[in-house]
Order: structure tokens, then sequence, then C-alpha cells
């Protein structure tokens, strides 16, 4: 049965990258997908922008939507304090199986917790199962038309908090209008443009961060 693109990329990242170290893993995914095949890992010039939210924020409990890979995760997980912990949530179990072992090559697997799942059935159950009581930083990137009722859902389950902070992928490529129309003209939320481009292309891409007042 011939490998899939994902499993391609592990296969890459287990071959060239230091077991442990979270960097290396994130360069080699970087190095393949640049130079092999194209994949949607949120890359290294839009990682930067993530990284710079995440050491402003300095999450204790941290959402993911859309693991795929796991570099994202490895990506935010490797700068987590002690204690911290980062949730993500993957609905596709092939995806779930790669970002899985991803995850415990980089050497982050005590800081997250990888839940299988689709978004809209896990998020109601965050309080209840997965002990938590609100999140401080929500990362968005899985399907660009789920990015509004998400939000919508993390509201209704009181998972945020005056000051929770959203950041999502791909405001304008593949482009989630529909968001940015909610978002920008929500006045329970501070946002702000990250102009930026397309993972391994010079294409126009960017990310919206978005502040919760309360
Ligand atoms: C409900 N639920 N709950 C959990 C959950 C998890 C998933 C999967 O992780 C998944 C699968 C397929 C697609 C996505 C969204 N990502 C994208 O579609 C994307 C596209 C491009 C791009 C750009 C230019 C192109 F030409 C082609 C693709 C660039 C990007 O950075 C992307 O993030 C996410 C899905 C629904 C889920
Ligand atoms: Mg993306």
């Amino acid at each position: 049965m011939n490998q899939s693109k994902e499993q391609r990329i592990l296969n890459f990242v287990l071959q060239n990258a230091v077991r442990g170290d979270p960097c290396s893993v994130m360069d080699a995914i970087d190095k393949y997908c640049s130079q092999k095949e194209w994949a949607m890992n949120v890359g290294n010039e839009k990682g930067l922008i993530l990284d710079k939210t995440v050491e402003e924020i300095n999450p204790s409990v941290a959402l993911e939507l859309g693991t795929y890979c796991g570099y994202s995760a490895v990506r935010i997980a490797r700068l987590l304090k002690a204690g911290a912990r980062l949730l993500t949530v993957e609905f596709n179990p092939e995806f779930a199986a790669i970002a899985k072992q991803m995850i415990e090559f980089a050497g982050v697997q005590d800081k997250v917790k990888l839940i299988e799942g689709p978004s809209e059935e896990i998020i109601p159950q965050l309080k209840k199962k997965y002990e938590v009581d609100t999140l401080d930083f929500v990362f968005l990137d899985h399907w660009k038309d789920r990015y509004t009722p998400d939000t919508i859902l993390l509201q209704e389950c009181s998972l945020l908090r005056k000051g929770s902070v959203l950041l999502a992928d791909n405001i304008i490529v593949p482009g989630a209008p529909e968001f940015v129309n909610y978002i920008r003209n929500n006045p329970r939320f501070q946002c702000t443009n990250y102009p930026s481009h397309l993972e391994y292309m010079k294409v126009q891409d960017a990310m919206e961060k978005a502040v919760f007042l309360g």
C-alpha cells in the first residue's frame, strides 16, 4: 500500500532530525515541505508570529484546533513553561497517528494532549473531561469554515476569559472571510492582523489575533 505524504514527512523527520530536539523536528519538516512536497504546516515565517504570540502570553493552558502532522503542536509546546499544557484536536485518524509520533519524537509529549475527534464534539468536553477551567491561548488552523462556529462555541462553553487570545491561520489563503467579518465586528474582541506568506510559497497570507475582552 503506498505511503501517504504525511507518512513521508514523518519518515524524513525520523531519519533527519534529532530525537528530543523540537527545533530539529521543525527544521526537518520545513526542509522537506519546501524542497520535496508542499504540506499545510504553518511553516517558519508564520511560525515566528505564532512563537511571538505564545511567548507574549506564556499560556498555562493552550488549545490547538487542527493538529495535522504536529508541526505547530511541537512549535507551541517547546515554548511552554513547566506544568503548562497544550490540548490539540485532530479528527482525521491518519493525521492523528502521524502527529502522535511526531510529538513523541520531538520529546514534548509530556506537555501535549492529542485529542482525536471533531472540534465541535471536543470543545464541550474540555471543562469536565479534560479539566480545563479557561483557555489562555487558542490556535485555529482547522477547516476554515469552522473558525466562527467554534469561536462561538468556546464562548458558549465559558472557556474564554478576559484576555484569552485567539490566533487564526490562513486569513487570506485559503481564507476565512466569514470569521474575519465576525471577529472584527464583534465588540468583545480586539483584533490585530499580521500579514505574512503562505507556508513555503511566495503567496500573501495573514494571521489574525483576537483578544477576548470578557
Ligand atoms: C472539525 N475539526 N476538528 C479538528 C479538525 C482537524 C482537521 C484537519 O487537521 C484538517 C484537515 C484538512 C484541512 C484542514 C484545514 N487547513 C487547511 O485547509 C489549510 C489549507 C492550506 C492551503 C493553502 C493553499 C492551497 F493551495 C492549498 C491548501 C494552507 C493551510 O495553512 C491550511 O491550514 C485541517 C479538520 C477539521 C477538524
Ligand atoms: Mg494553516
